[in-house]
């Protein structure tokens, strides 16, 4: 009997499941997308109990589509959205507030205080983080603050916490294991990442009772069984867990400290392995787990762009530019260049390398002459440009010039992104076959476990390239593009 690896990706606008063979091919995916709630001016929840039927569905549709029995799967992969919270009761099972989203903005009075205080060394020294709404702990903090009796019952031990994967395998497991892995625990602001725990420093600034969190594991090992009754019977083990931009790296099979991706979903991360050594950014890149695995923890540095895909999905809902994601590279091409239009894409603030919470999106550059057609160019060279901000100070910290760039994601289907990618760059863009980088990550951390596939290296000989973009731009207009580009992020700065 065949058997296969079921990865379940849970992004931040849809569930995915998706089974893979023994190539790490994809065999079925099925995906459904759940609600986004806008409660007020630059917050975004979800509905966490939404989420987990997202994710039963999915999984649901998959096996039935596909044909293949759940006798099948030899075991389950799950990567998650980042840093989205949780808090929910452990006696009745149910969230005391919508999950609080990463790209939620209502925190930022905590964060101004917690800033104001002088906390921003320690945190940045522990965590490898910087104090912004971004990061689960002031999540928390908010929900145990502003939700009628939350406090108390935190204090008395009956609310539990966790990211995505903390939530979906508490409920995949009937409610027996609260757990999360290396990589997501290291986005919470709570977990220091050199020694390996939760920081009781950190708690205390944050008022958070350590009886909420959970048990930190390495990124691939069995943590649980399904209960039967979500699995039509079987007891399958949940065996690899991480956070999606850190299960994408290992999807990509970056392996080497050195080696880097970019994924372009909803926003843009692009993180560099560093191996065993933390590296301290001075420019203002997160130092993250990657991944723990064979009793060892390496670490990355990464570059987090908050808007990317969902600036293209701004032009298709928001501003009915056309229909389908995929038309912004028809109607890009149509044009030889923006004619010195610039669209910065800051709907909620500027992360790397600017970490401008209050920044809000901006145009320049229109004239009687602009279309939208160069409206459209605009937006997708934002992503480019955006990436290009990240990889300067990434090779200024890591000190290694990136000579390649693996690229994965929705949007990397756009050609035109990917050429001019690589032009402002001067890089070489390499996409693979697999487009699903973050689940085929979750599926080999999880295939690892339960002995699917042997090692790294067999993982590492299965990355195939399906096609790649040589930068062919000339120096002079590379720096003439980039140089408006700076202009205008600055000139958006500076209009609060
Ligand atoms: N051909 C395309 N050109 C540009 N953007 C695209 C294209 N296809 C999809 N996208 C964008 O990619 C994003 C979806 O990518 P995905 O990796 O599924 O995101 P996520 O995991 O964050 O939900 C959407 O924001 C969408 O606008
Ligand atoms: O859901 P995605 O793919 O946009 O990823 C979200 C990130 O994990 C946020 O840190």
């Amino acid at each position: 009997m065949e058997k296969f690896m079921l990865a379940i990706d849970q992004g931040t606008t849809s569930s995915r499941a998706i089974l893979f063979n023994k190539k790490g091919e994809i065999v079925h995916i099925a995906q459904k997308e759940f609600t986004q709630h806008f409660p007020k001016q630059g917050w975004v929840e979800h509905d966490a109990n939404e989420i987990w039927g997202s994710v039963l569905s999915v999984i649901a549709t998959c096996l039935a589509e596909s044909n293949i029995n759940p006798e099948q799967i030899a075991g389950i992969g799950i990567t998650n959205q980042r840093e989205t919270t949780v808090v929910w009761d452990k006696n009745t099972g149910m969230p005391v507030y919508h999950a609080i989203v990463w790209q939620s903005r209502q925190t930022e009075g905590i964060c101004q205080k917690l800033k104001t205080a002088g906390y921003e060394q320690t945190i940045r020294e522990k965590t490898g983080l910087l104090i912004d709404p971004y990061f689960s702990g002031t999540k928390v903090k908010w929900i145990l603050d502003n939700v009628e009796g939350a406090r108390e019952k935190a204090e008395k031990g009956d609310l539990l916490f966790g990211t995505i994967d903390t939530w979906l395998i508490w409920k995949l497991s009937g409610g027996k294991v609260h757990v999360t892995d290396y990589s997501n625990a290291s986005r919470t602001l709570m977990y220091n990442i050199h020694e390996l725990k939760w920081d009781d420093e950190l708690l205390d600034i944050l008022s958070v009772p350590s009886s909420m969190l959970p048990e930190v594991r390495p990124s691939s090992e069995i943590y649980g069984y399904t209960v039967d009754y979500h699995f039509f019977g079987q007891n399958i083990p949940i065996a690899g867990v991480a956070g999606d931009q850190q299960a994408a790296l290992f999807g990509q099979a970056c392996f080497q400290p050195g080696m880097v991706k970019n994924t372009y979903g909803t926003g843009c991360f692009m993180l560099m392995n560093t191996g065993e050594k933390a590296i301290q950014s001075e420019h203002g890149l997160l130092t993250t787990i990657a991944w723990g695995i064979d009793g060892r923890v390496e670490y990355a540095i990464e570059g987090s762009i908050f808007v990317a895909g969902s600036a293209i999905q701004w032009l298709r809902d928001g501003l009915r530019m056309f229909k389908h994601a995929g038309e912004s590279e028809e109607y890009a091409t149509r044009v030889e260049s923006t004619e010195g239009v610039y669209v910065v894409p800051a709907f909620v603030g500027l992360g790397t390398p600017y970490w401008d919470s209050e920044a809000r999106g901006a145009i320049f550059g229109l004239t009687r002459g602009t279309t939208k057609e160069h409206f459209i160019r605009a937006t997708l060279e934002s992503l480019a440009y955006q990436t290009k901000d990240v990889l300067n100070v990434m090779e200024k910290d890591a000190k290694i010039p990136v000579k390649s760039l693996r690229v994965d994601g929705g949007a990397v289907a756009n050609n035109f992104l990917m050429q001019f990618q690589s032009d402002i760059l001067n890089v070489a863009v390499e996409r693979p076959y697999v487009k699903e980088t973050t689940a085929l990550g979750a599926a080999y951390l999880a295939g690892l476990a339960v002995g699917y596939w042997e090692n790294q290296d067999e993982i590492a000989r299965q990355w195939n390239k399906e096609r790649d973009f040589q930068p062919s731009m000339t120096e002079e207009v590379r720096n003439e593009l980039y140089k408006g580009w700076k202009k205008a992020v600055n000139a958006t700065m500076a209009y609060k």
